[in-house]
Formats: structure tokens, C-alpha cells, sequence
């Protein structure tokens, strides 16, 4: 399934029009390469997804994030220029985002958070693709600094379909979608309760908390683990941007968006209509400074060439620190997507007087494990 690139050239679905070269990403369900398209001497970013690691969901959700990526068309989005099966592997051709995600830009330059003119304008270009995806009835569900890639232009753009989801499935017109997904620390309360259904007011909440993750260097309550985490979010007021250093604009901005009754949050069409996203200055005033101080997103362990890029105020071995504590961070969250029935088993051995977790939420409204436990998904 060949397709039109943005640049309106045609990608080619044969393997052998590619080199792969370092790997510049990897995700709960793939390996991300830089690559060139030999025949345009074009260099592009493919995903290889492993088929064999897949299960019946996983399928489901990589056909899914392939085929909303091939019809995306949005500048603030990523979009599939073609996607084919080579073995065992499906690549996904993609435009290549050469300053890697915001995440990767946290951890290598700034981990305790960007500055505000940097984040109005990131958050402004996602805020566009949210509204551009929720107008075709599509909700995200996956909106956090890892998905808001970056590139050395300043373009914005929104990745990973994985979890995306339509809300026109089945041919009706389906508002409220009762599978439980995402990642909890950016997760909408009624995400977390099943039986509650959610729509695109979801993408709003974990827009929100987007934001506090940008402003800080991580999302609220990483440090704690997925039960808690999803615990505290369904009782404890939804949190805040207090450091002095930030606008009032920017505060009250986060406050719409962290509401807990979804109806209440603002659509992304209102939102972007906020003071806060009138300050946006263009990328060359907003994002110069931080693009300049980012290291290339490349392995430098696995690969000899991504090695030769580092520059040289990086030594191997920090570069190698440096990705295993990005990576563990990175397995903490994303693996939570897939942790669904541990964290449903978890509950079923807690017990009321051995476990601080559930003691501490029966002081804060729980009166019983049965209680405690109904907050937990019955979907997955
Ligand atoms: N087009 C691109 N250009 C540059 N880097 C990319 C691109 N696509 C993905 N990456 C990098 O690869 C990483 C993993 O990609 P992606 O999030 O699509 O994989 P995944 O397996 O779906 O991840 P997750 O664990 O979030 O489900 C991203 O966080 C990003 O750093």
C-alpha cells in the first residue's frame, strides 16, 4: 500500500529502497530506525513492528495505529507515507523527526522541565492535532511528552496511534468508548472507570497533565506505582501548576483541562482559544535555544555509526546511563498500557490491614477492598 508522501513523493513498498540505519526509538511494541529511501536519498524514520511478539490485541492495535497513521493528514501530526510486511515485520515509513520526542528532550538537556515560551508553543502545535483528530472522531488516548516529537525546523508533530481509537466504529456513531487504555499518570478519572465510558474530553485531561510534565520534568505521581497512581487520581483533587516561575494564563490553563467531570472540560477547539495560547511565539523565538542544546536521539550503544555522532562533550558511558535511566522510565509508564490484569490481581491479594495503599484510600473514602476494587477496569 503505497502511498503520497507530504512532500507529494511516493514511498516505494520494497525493503530493498531502504537502509536502516541507527535505532533512534523503542517502544513497548517496537524498534524505531532512522533510514534512507535509497532511490530519493531521502532519510526517513522506520518503525519495525516484530509480528511474532504480537498477540490478538496487539495485531488489532497495530492495524489500528497503521491505518490511522496512512490517513492522518495534519501538519501537527505523524503521518505513514506506506506500510508493508518484510518477514516477520511490518515497517511503517514515516517522516523522520530529527530532535526525537519531548521526552527524550527533558531527559537529555532539561529534567526539571522546559521553559514557557517553549511549552506554549509544543503545546499549542498538539493541541491543533487534537482538535484536527477529535473533528474526525478520533480520541488519541495516548497524549504525554514521549508521543510530542520534535524536529531540528521546530515542526511539532503527535505520534502513536497505538491506542487510538474511533469513535465512528461499527458505522454508528459511537461517543463513549468503555476500553480501559493508556498510561495512568496521564490517564482521565473516567478513563479508569469502566463502566463510565469516555470520549475526546480524555485527550483534554491527558493534555493537562502533558503540560505539568513539561513543566516539571515528569507527569504527577510518577513516583508512585500504577495502583496507587490510579488511586490517587480518582480521589485526590486533580493537581495543580503552583511554581511561582509560571504565568497566571498558563495555570488557569491546566486547571480547565484537569477537571474531573469530563463535561466540564473544555473542548480542544475552546481551549485552544485560551490567553495562554495567544502568547505563542513562532519556533524560531520559541524553540531555538532548546533545539540547539539537544543531543541527536540516536542508540549510541548498539551502533557504531550512531556512536560516531555523540558529540563530544558525551562520553559512552553517560550516554549509556543516560539511556538506561531513560529507558527504565520509559518501561515503567508505557508497560503500564499492558498491566491491566496484574494490576487487577494485585487488588484481589490486598488485603485492608497489610497493605499502606489500600489503608490510606479507606481513610480517604474507601470502606471496603470490595469498594477499592471496583475502581478497577473490567475491560481491557
Ligand atoms: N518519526 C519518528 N522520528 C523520530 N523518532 C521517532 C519517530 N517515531 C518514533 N520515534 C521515537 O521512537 C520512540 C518509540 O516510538 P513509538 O512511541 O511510536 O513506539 P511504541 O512502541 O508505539 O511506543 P510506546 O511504548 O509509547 O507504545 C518514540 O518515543 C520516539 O523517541
Amino acid at each position: 500500500m503505497s502511498k503520497m508522501g507530504e512532500s507529494q513523493r511516493i514511498y516505494s513498498a520494497n525493503p530493498a529502497d531502504y537502509k536502516l540505519l541507527e535505532e533512534i526509538g523503542n517502544g513497548a511494541s517496537a524498534t524505531v530506525y532512522r533510514a534512507i529511501y535509497l532511490p530519493l536519498d531521502d532519510v526517513l524514520a522506520v518503525k519495525c513492528l516484530d509480528l511474532d511478539r504480537c498477540n490478538n490485541g496487539d495485531l488489532e492495535s497495530v492495524r489500528r495505529e497503521t491505518q490511522t497513521m496512512g490517513w492522518v493528514d495534519h501538519p501537527n501530526l505523524v503521518r505513514a507515507y506506506c506500510s508493508f510486511v518484510v518477514d516477520r515485520n511490518l515497517w511503517v515509513v514515516m517522516p523522520f523527526m530529527s530532535a526525537g520526542s519531548c521526552f527524550h528532550a527533558m531527559k537529555s538537556a532539561h529534567p526539571n522541565g522546559l521553559e514557557e515560551i517553549e511549552i506554549c508553543f509544543i503545546l499549542k502545535e498538539t493541541l491543533t492535532a487534537l482538535d484536527y483528530l477529535h473533528r474526525q472522531g478520533h480520541i488519541h488516548r495516548d497524549v504525554k511528552a514521549g508521543n510530542i516529537l520534535l524536529d531540528n525546523n521546530g515542526a511539532v508533530k503527535l505520534s502513536d496511534f497505538g491506542v487510538s481509537a474511533c469513535m465512528f466504529d461499527s458505522g454508528d456513531r459511537q461517543r463513549c468508548r468503555n476500553t480501559f487504555t493508556g498510561t495512568p499518570c496521564w490517564m482521565a478519572p473516567e478513563v479508569m472507570q469502566a463502566e463510565t465510558g469516555y470520549d475526546s474530553k480524555a485527550d483534554i485531561w491527558s493534555f493537562g497533565i502533558t503540560a505539568l510534565e513539561l513543566a516539571h520534568g515528569h507527569p504527577p505521581l510518577s513516583q508512585y506505582p500504577p495502583l496507587k497512581v490510579l488511586l490517587m487520581t480518582l480521589q485526590n483533587a486533580p493537581p495543580r501548576l503552583g511554581d511561582k516561575k509560571f504565568s497566571k494564563s498558563f495555570k488557569d490553563m491546566i486547571a480547565m483541562c484537569l477537571v474531573k467531570d469530563p463535561k466540564k472540560r473544555p473542548t480542544a477547539e475552546k481551549l485552544l482559544k485560551h490567553s495562554f495560547f495567544k502568547h505563542a511565539k513562532p519556533p524560531e523565538l520559541s524553540l531555538k535555544k532548546l533545539l540547539s542544546e539537544l543531543r541527536p536521539p540516536l542508540n549510541p550503544v548498539k551502533d557504531e555509526s550512531a556512536q560516531q555522532q555523540l558529540p563530544s562533550n558525551m562520553t559512552p558511558s553517560s550516554a549509556e546511563q543516560e539511556e538506561r535511566s531513560t529507558s527504565v522510565y520509559q518501561k515503567g509508564i508505557s508497560a503500564w498500557n499492558f498491566d491491566i490484569e496484574e494490576l487487577k490481581s494485585q487488588a484481589s491479594t490486598l488485603r485492608l490491614d497489610d497493605d499502606e495503599t489500600v489503608e490510606s484510600n479507606c481513610r480517604d473514602g474507601f470502606t471496603t477492598v470490595e469498594q477499592f476494587k471496583q475502581v478497577l477496569p473490567m475491560k481491557c
